[in-house]
């Protein structure tokens, strides 16, 4: 079946054709150590987890790099500012080093918790700041660098095509993210390739170079190893959105100045988790991590399962009750799992060939699931062969449906009723209904704690008020 996927550099959904195929490479930009990941963070790798397991589905042999950014992403994504590493070693008292490590064993802990498939190769910033070196001197060479007094920097004009990847978008989305402008660059959106090391503080992650000591810029790190690991060009780049007009931009012109090639063919980008108006960001100052959720009572998977019900390239809104809504969606279908019985059956043709559709329709997961419960209510289909089919679907929904995790639900169905009639209630600004709602759940044993990511529901304890 042809698989189509949504290009951010065409801007448009295009049949799906790998370079050499049934191999594909794929290249998926990993996370900043200095911090837990965010749930925000976390929906951006379970898309890209989700396209891996559809690319798997479809047959293909995939080799997924995924590198750890352990130096060189400042506080800002242009070049400014602190080392979020460094900065956040002295915050806690630790090394660099620590911080990194730390931080990238809680990493691969949440993504295995969320059964995001562990990339065939990871690779780590400072275990290749000779490939960097050897890319900056690349394009040394070929005349698309200049010095300033804090470090060597890419000279964008000197790439016709510059920004393409964001288009339009780019003119818009530049200059505010360039507010700390650098008067020693030639043109706003020059970006630094190797940073000299400040001459009154010591840093704790440095290298000697050719040009003096110092620290590479983040974008050569994707470019040099994405090309060491899956050569260039490569089939699949990705990242969050945010990636688009800065980070993967930069990639693009480092990478195609220094070998006169496209260094991705598809560029696929997941849309944010929101809160409230903004995205979950660290940077934002309001995020959640996965712990959180575990700590509130929330399975890891419950999230998962969540992050599926909106497509990737449709921004989600993080909210109590719709991570609620999802973790009883999930442990119903567990219960129905359980219930089929375990013997051998084939899967249903036609329910498959509908769910490997709409997911080789540039990852629909939303319509994936409603075919997934079309599945499961349906009764013309025996049980075992349901069971065999959401097997077959588990492939791709990764959501453990073979041997399916506890889930406890702490709130009974009668008080979840009244929560949902109480969210409608304020919905529609009938406050005095909504009113009388919350007091008949405190009656019942219940609170409803109303926060700015939506209501939040506890069971009462002799203490609440
Ligand atoms: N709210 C969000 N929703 C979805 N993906 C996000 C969100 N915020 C960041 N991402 C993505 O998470 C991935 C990891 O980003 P990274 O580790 O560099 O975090 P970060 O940029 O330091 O986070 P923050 O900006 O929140 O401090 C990137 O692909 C990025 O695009
Ligand atoms: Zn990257």
């Amino acid at each position: 079946m042809e698989l189509y996927l949504y290009n951010t550099l065409t801007r448009r959904k295009e049949k799906f054709e790998p370079l050499n195929p049934p191999y594909v490479g794929m290249y998926t930009c990993g996370p900043t150590v200095y911090n837990y990941a965010h749930i925000g963070n976390l929906r951006t790798y379970i898309f890209e987890d989700i396209l891996k397991r559809v690319l798997l589905y479809n047959g293909y042999i995939v080799k997924h790099v995924m590198n750890i950014t352990d130096v060189g992403h400042l506080t800002s994504d242009a070049d400014e500012g602190e080392d979020k590493i460094e900065r956040e070693a002295k915050k806690e008292r630790r090394t660099a080093w620590e911080i990194a490590e730390f931080y990238t064993e809680a990493f691969k802990r949440d993504i295995k918790k969320l059964n995001i498939l562990e990339p065939d190769i990871w690779c780590k910033a400072t275990d290749h700041i000779k490939d960097f070196i050897d890319l900056i001197l690349i394009l040394e060479k070929k005349g698309y660098t200049y010095k300033t007094s804090d470090g060597i920097y890419f000279d964008t004009s000197k790439v016709p095509d510059y920004g393409k990847l964001a288009g339009q978008d780019l003119e818009n989305l530049l200059p505010g993210a360039r507010v700390e402008y650098n008067p020693e660059k030639k043109n706003p959106t020059d970006f630094a390739l190797w940073k000299f090391s400040p001459k009154d503080v010591k840093r704790q992650m440095e290298w000697d170079s050719p040009w003096g000591i110092g620290f590479p810029g983040w974008h050569i790190e994707c470019s040099a190893m994405s090309t060491k690991y899956l050569g260039q060009p490569f089939d699949i780049h990705c990242g969050g959105i945010d990636h688009i007009p800065i980070h993967h931009t930069n990639e693009i012109a480092q990478s195609e100045a220094a070998y006169d090639k496209p260094m991705a063919k598809y560029w696929l980008h997941g849309e944010f988790l929101v809160m409230g108006e903004k995205r979950m960001g660290k940077s934002e100052g309001n995020f959640i991590t996965l712990s959180d959720l575990e700590e509130k009572g929330y399975h890891p998977l419950s999230y998962r399962y969540f992050c599926l019900t909106a497509h990737y390239r449709s921004p989600l809104r993080f909210t109590w009750t719709a991570l609620e809504s999802a973790q009883r969606a999930l442990f119903r279908l567990y219960e129905n799992m359980k219930r089929y019985p375990q013997e051998n059956a084939s899967y249903d043709k036609k329910y498959e060939e509908e769910f490997h559709k709409a997911i080789n329709d540039d990852l629909d997961m939303p319509k994936a699931l409603a075919i997934t419960w079309e599945l499961v209510k349906d009764d013309q289909v025996p049980p075992e062969v349901k069971r065999a089919t959401l097997l077959q679907f588990d492939k791709v929904l990764g959501l453990s449906l073979n041997n399916p995790p506890e889930i406890k639900i702490e709130i009974p169905e009668e008080i979840w009723k009244l929560v949902e009639e109480r969210e409608l209630a304020r919905k529609n600004k009938d406050w005095e209904k909504a009113d009388k709602i919350r007091e008949e759940i405190r009656n019942k044993g219940y609170i409803i704690e109303d926060t700015p990511q939506g209501p939040r529901v506890k069971k009462a304890t002799p203490l609440t008020k």
